[in-house]
């Protein structure tokens, strides 16, 4: 069997589960209420994006939003893994974007209806290029940030998390088996707003990485 490398973890067809509302921040300035367990949703393999291509907004949509992340990449599968040794479990990770039609969200939430349209239609979840473990010791205090069209939309830090990323590890793990290659987005901190097409997304994490994505529609 050929050997895979994990560092191309979005051509693997694994996970990837998202966590939102997990910025006090953020969630409020959508009026919701900051959470007391972490709310979770998934996107599919085809969300993925990687700089060279687009974004597309989806026809159904009129308000898709930029939301920058710290992605983790799972290196060691496991089931409820435990907090003290989540770590363990982490190959690296990578600047994401879990770009959210907003409009259709709303009319999801408003019905009670599931997010799907909203998070995982093709091209919602671009990447940057896989990030070394060891590149990011601590990933509880990272600063990202997102410019558009040279503005600065969004800039926090990972140490704003309410849930921190050993207990995501944790609490995911007991619910959904974690495998080599699946990645789970941390969620946004404040500064999300609707995209135009032709639009130019550079988001980074100083020192580490960063990446540029335009906007198009489909
Ligand atoms: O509840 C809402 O109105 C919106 C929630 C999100 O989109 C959550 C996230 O994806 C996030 O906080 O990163
Ligand atoms: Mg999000």
């Amino acid at each position: 069997m050929t050997s895979r490398n994990v560092s191309r973890f979005w051509e693997w067809g694994k996970k990837i589960i998202c966590v939102g509302r997990n910025y006090a921040d953020h969630a409020k300035e959508l009026n919701n209420a900051v959470p007391t367990e972490p709310v979770l949703f998934l996107k599919t393999p085809s969300s993925y994006l990687t700089e060279g291509s687009p974004i597309l907004i989806p026809k159904y949509s009129t308000s898709v939003h930029h939301e920058i992340e710290l992605g983790v990449v799972i290196g060691k599968g496991g089931t409820a893994i435990p907090q003290s040794s989540a770590m363990q479990h982490v190959a690296g990770y990578a600047l994401c974007l879990d770009m959210t039609a907003r409009d259709v969200q709303d009319d999801c939430k408003s019905k009670g209806l599931p997010w799907t349209l909203a998070k995982a239609f093709n091209t919602s979840c671009p990447v940057s290029e896989f990030i070394p473990k060891e590149r990011i010791p601590d990933p509880g205090n990272v600063k990202i940030w997102l410019k558009v069209n040279d503005q600065m939309r969004q800039n926090g830090c990972t140490s704003q998390m309410i849930f921190s990323i050993p207990f995501l590890i944790s609490y995911i793990s007991e619910i959904i088996t974690l495998e080599e290659g699946d990645l789970i987005l941390t969620g946004t901190p404040k500064g999300v707003s609707a995209v135009q097409v032709h639009d130019e997304l550079h988001a980074g994490i100083d020192d580490v990485v960063s990446m540029t994505f335009t906007v198009g529609r489909l």
